[in-house]
């Protein structure tokens, strides 16, 4: 067998040489162009708000270990004979309240794929690049996004988990539904992924920005804004997770940024999940407890989601502010996040084109 001519057949981008493919020897499988793909990945959402929609969601989900690190022994029976039993009809419920009805799918979802077209536009001047975007759980899945990056000639792939903090549970867990996709291709992508960037300088300020914005546009100024954040199990902290930590210091350094005090802007974490403890404030009993020490206005913001979904919409737009405003309070206002607005492609394209340094 004669040497393959890859690199007379196909110049890499980077050399800048013009691409002129050299005649491929009879019989040699098709060479495609190098290209470069980014990959957009966020959490997963379900397909529909009915029941079986709901439980495939949650099963794929609630299955993986790296989210629940019960022994399987003892998880499986209380997850299907339990939880998927009953969360299901609840949460389709809830879902059903955010449903985004003219596309007929999640908020999470509408927005990952506006991310992902947005971010394309913005490289234009980046030829050789291929933006897709998949998610963890359901669909679109990361394993169809990485044949669709391969099918365009991709050879390297930058992926990048949408999650300003890092947590096992969702970071972690999205790099190893990556790297199991590509356990079953011959010709294996090279691989980079978008480190954490919760202190990042274009994040923070991009948080201040959309923050000071959508406050400005309140009829009132809240006494109190809670930071919250997706909360996980305290045991996962205690044995190394760092993402507690992060939380910390994106709340600290936007803090600095917005020249606030510790009283003004408040850590809490939310979405509990079963009966074990979670990371501390938590964010429905912070509420409570400031509506009964007489707070009577107060906004929340969710630095941890890059896109609203239904634990920022239903959980802090809904539940949270019902509960403080029984609880006494008088004025509420949920922050949006940074989803596909100017501020949060700023902060895409920023890691991203830090990240491909070197490969373009
Ligand atoms: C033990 C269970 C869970 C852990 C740990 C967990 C961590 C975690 N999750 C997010 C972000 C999101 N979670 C979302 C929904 C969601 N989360 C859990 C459970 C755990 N999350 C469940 C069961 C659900 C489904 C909704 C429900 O039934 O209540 C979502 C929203 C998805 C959507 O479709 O809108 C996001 C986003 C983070 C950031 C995190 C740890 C840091
Ligand atoms: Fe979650
Ligand atoms: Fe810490």
């Amino acid at each position: 067998m004669s040497e393959t001519p890859v690199e007379t057949a196909v110049p890499a981008p980077s050399s800048g040489e013009a691409v002129k493919a050299a005649p491929l020897p009879a019989g040699h499988p098709p060479v495609k162009p190098r290209r470069i793909g980014v990959l957009l990945v966020n959490l997963g959402t379900p397909d529909g708000t009915g029941y079986w929609p709901m439980w495939r969601y949650l099963r794929e989900f609630l299955s993986d270990p790296r989210v629940i690190e019960l022994s399987r022994a003892i998880w499986y029976p209380i997850l299907y004979g339990l939880v998927l039993t009953t969360r299901p009809q609840k949460s389709g419920d809830n879902y059903k309240k955010i449903w985004n009805r003219e596309k007929d799918e999640s908020p999470l979802r509408t927005y990952t794929r506006s991310q992902a077209e947005k971010l394309a536009d913005a490289l234009a001047d980046l030829p050789e690049v291929r933006v897709e975007w998949g998610m963890r759980y359901g669909n679109p899945s990361t394993r169809n996004a990485v044949q669709r990056l391969f099918d365009q000639g991709c050879d390297r792939i930058l992926t990048f988990p949408l999650y300003p903090q890092y947590s096992a549970t969702t970071t972690a867990t999205a790099n190893d539904q990556l790297f199991r996709a590509l356990m079953k291709m011959r010709h294996a992508p090279a691989v980079r992924s978008v480190p954490p960037y919760y202190d990042e300088p274009a994040y923070i300020d991009a948080l201040a920005r959309s923050m000071t914005a959508a406050l400005a546009r309140l009829d009132f100024e809240p006494e109190v804004v809670l930071a919250s954040y997706h909360g996980i199990p305290k045991p996962y902290f205690d044995k190394g997770d760092p993402y507690h930590c992060h939380c910390m210091k994106t709340t600290r350094l936007l803090r600095e940024k917005l020249g606030w005090d510790e009283k003004r802007l408040i850590t809490t974490f939310q979405s509990r999940f079963g009966a074990q403890e979670w990371l501390q404030p938590y964010t429905d009993k912070t509420v409570e407890r400031l509506a009964g020490e007489g707070v009577k206005s107060m906004a929340i913001v969710n630095p941890g989601f890059s896109v609203d979904c239904i634990e920022t919409l239903d959980e802090i737009g809904r539940e949270v502010r019902d509960e403080f405003l029984h609880a006494g309070g008088e004025k509420f206002a949920h922050i949006p996040c940074l989803n596909d607005s100017p501020e949060g492609m700023e902060v895409i394209e920023a890691m991203v084109r830090r990240e491909l340094h070197g490969w373009i």
